[in-house]
């Protein structure tokens, strides 16, 4: 992967998450944290896939989570919108706690429809197979929800999605229906899509996972240069590249836990624990 390494390219006003005296992140309780999470747990029957995950995204930093194969990256990211439900846990929002309570099947959900769906807004998804809408061009997947959703006039969310086409360099093919797109061109738009809504945070679930090899740069270049706009970014990767020099903390999760986490430099190349260690040689999967 062609991503610069040296640490100027990370936004310069992000710096690591101070560890709590547990090993969690420290909570800030402050509007310059758009995203916290308190003891995440989520549970599938008998099996517990988040066992108490706690993280601050301050604003403009990004965070990059690895881990190996059913560690919960994805689960975890799922649950900061709510597509999963957590079964323990708070949620904060630019400070804004959701309200969620626990239903009859066990997990909890958020009793404030009209918070969640401004929540969700402010919470960005761009998922590992695009999830972009085939019956609709680029352009009509982008203006969907700033219409739809946040009632943006239609003028407004054209003039903002051309910027966005531009951002992601999918301009000229902004009338394209996705099936005649590559996978990348498509990641692209969904980029963009997620960009539309003018979200505080990105959260990015393994984004470059579906792609062939040849089309990862592309979208690594794109997510690279939104963070150096320092936007605050959370992303599950298998990317160490991008983890090392695009990142400016990383949370290392093993079996729902967060076995250690930091600043790249530090976490990627001296490791404390064993089990980084080994997942880095690429002997842990
Ligand atoms: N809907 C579900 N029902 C039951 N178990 C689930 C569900 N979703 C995930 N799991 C289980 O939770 C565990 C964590 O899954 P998750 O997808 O979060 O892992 P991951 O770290 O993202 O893995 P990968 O890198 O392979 O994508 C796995 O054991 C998985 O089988």
């Amino acid at each position: 992967m062609n991503i610069p390494t040296d640490a100027s390219a990370r936004p310069a006003q992000a710096g690591p998450v101070p560890a709590g005296r547990d090993g969690a992140a420290a909570i800030e309780a402050t509007a310059t944290c758009p995203l916290q999470l308190r003891n995440l747990h989520k549970r599938y029957g008998s099996h517990e896939v988040l066992q108490g995950v706690s993280l601050t995204a301050r604003k403009g930093q990004v965070l990059s989570i690895i881990g190996s194969s059913g560690s919960g990256k994805s689960t975890l990211l799922r649950c900061i919108n709510l597509l999963e439900q957590p079964t323990q846990g708070e949620i904060v929002v630019n400070g804004e706690r959701l309200r969620l309570k626990r239903a009859a099947h066990g997990d909890l959900e958020c009793v404030d429809r009209k918070q969640l769906q401004r929540v969700r807004t402010k919470l960005a998804m761009v998922f590992q197979g695009f999830n972009l809408w085939s019956h609709m061009t680029v352009l009509e997947n982008i203006i969907e929800a700033p219409v739809h959703v946040l009632g943006m006039s239609k003028a407004r969310a054209l003039q903002a999605a051309e910027a966005y086409l531009h951002k992601v360099g999918l301009y000229e093919r902004r009338d394209y229906y996705p099936a005649h797109l590559s996978g990348g061109q498509q990641q692209r738009a969904a980029i963009a899509r997620a960009l539309a809504v003018e979200p505080d945070v990105l959260l990015f679930d393994e984004p470059t996972s579906a792609l062939d090899p040849e089309l990862v740069t592309e979208v690594l270049r794109v997510m690279q240069s939104l963070a150096q706009e320092g936007r605050t970014m959370v992303v599950v990767t298998h990317e160490m590249g991008f983890a090392r020099s695009v990142s400016n903390h990383v949370i290392f999760l093993h079996r729902g836990l967060i076995e250690e986490e930091g600043d790249p430099a530090q976490v990627l190349r001296q490791p404390r624990s064993e089990r980084l260690r080994q997942f880095l040689s690429g002997s842990l999967k």
